[in-house]
């Protein structure tokens, strides 16, 4: 399979590394990482360690691909979409976290739309060198009811052809409602009080509030006609914060170097939907006006509330 694999920053350097043993994968990203790969190939070290060669672009404009798999940060969707508009692609998938992404796609794309979760965990190291730190899954599926099944079923053969462990599923949206309600409890919470996720896992005031934050997001979820129990909601995040305790979240380590966030694809989506369907968000609304607070204070270019 051809892949294109935009947003070559930490997930997609490791799946389109993993994916390039078997594919025709180009990594779509910036300087100096993409000039690096060129030059030197790509090496993944941790869970396993490899040398590959993709291809390697900082513009896509105007390319062809039979898959291309976003990966950029929620707030880079629109313009990812916005440069796929101008290519061809038989079908585009999000390996996102957060909410709306897949319906920016949609709204740019003309494609089947194929949502995903991701479960491993990578970072970028240095350029040409990305770390995989957690194995982890893929899980995939059609977005709206008119994207096509067999899309999905052909990219995760693919995805499996590379030893990718992939899933197709048919109810992705409540999937993402579910990783979208531990994302909703630790990222905030372990970034506010620059905790690592275990401590979510101790009995305590944090794990408390990640609770009532996750029960929360499943009110919201079930308000916006998707079937997600509390008991669900929270137990995930019980699993997530043990499993991944040594880990910082993703939200943990942008706040720590000064980084824009990913608050308004998460918790600020919570709200919005709470807003949208007459339920109430106060967590999510306290916890993403703390994020966000801090963002403005930081200095961190966040346009859309300026
Ligand atoms: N890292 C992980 O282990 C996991 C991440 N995720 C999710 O995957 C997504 C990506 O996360 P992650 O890989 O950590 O993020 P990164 O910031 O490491 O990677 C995104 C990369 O895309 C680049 N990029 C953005 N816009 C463009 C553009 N227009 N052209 C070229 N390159 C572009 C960014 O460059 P620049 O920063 O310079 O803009 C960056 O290098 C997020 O939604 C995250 O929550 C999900 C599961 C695991
Ligand atoms: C699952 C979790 C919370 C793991 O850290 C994550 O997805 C993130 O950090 O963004």
């Amino acid at each position: 399979m051809d892949i294109l694999v935009f947003g070559a920053g930490s997930l997609g350097s490791l799946v389109g590394g993993l994916l390039a043993r078997t594919h025709d994968v180009t990594l779509v990203g910036r300087d100096p990482h993409i000039a690096a790969v060129r030059r030197d190939g790509l090496r993944i070290t941790g869970v396993e360690t490899l040398d590959v060669s993709p291809a390697a672009t900082t513009d896509a404009t105007g390319a062809s691909a039979d898959l291309a798999v976003v990966a950029v940060k929620a707030y880079d969707t629109e313009t990812a979409a916005t440069v796929l508009a101008n290519g061809d692609y038989d079908a585009v998938l999000s390996l996102q976290n957060g909410m709306g992404n897949e319906d920016v796609l949609a709204a740019h794309v003309d494609a089947p739309v194929l949502a995903g979760t991701a479960t491993c965990g990578a970072r970028l190291a240095d350029p040409g060198h990305v770390e995989w730190t957690g194995r982890g899954t893929i899980t995939l599926g059609p977005w709206r009811p008119a994207d096509d099944a067999e899309a999905a079923e052909r990219v995760a053969a693919a995805f499996r052809a590379a030893d990718l462990p992939t899933e197709v599923a048919a109810d992705m949206r409540r999937r993402l409602w579910e990783k979208l309600a531990i994302n909703a409890a630790i990222n905030p919470v372990t970034a506010l009080a620059r905790v690592a996720n275990g401590a979510l896992a101790e009995p305590g005031p944090l794990a408390d509030l990640a609770r009532a934050a996750a029960v929360e997001t499943a009110t919201v979820a079930r308000a916006d006609g998707v079937d997600l129990a509390d008991e669900t909601a929270k137990d995930a995040v019980a699993t997530v914060a043990r499993e991944t305790a040594r880990n910082r979240s993703s939200m943990h380590r942008d706040v720590t170097r000064g980084r824009r966030t990913e608050i308004d694809a998460i918790n600020g989506y919570v709200v919005d939907r709470a807003r949208a369907t007459g339920a109430s968000a106060p967590i999510n609304r306290t916890l993403a006006a703390l994020i966000r607070g801090w963002e403005t204070g930081a200095g961190v270019s966040t346009p859309e509330h300026e």
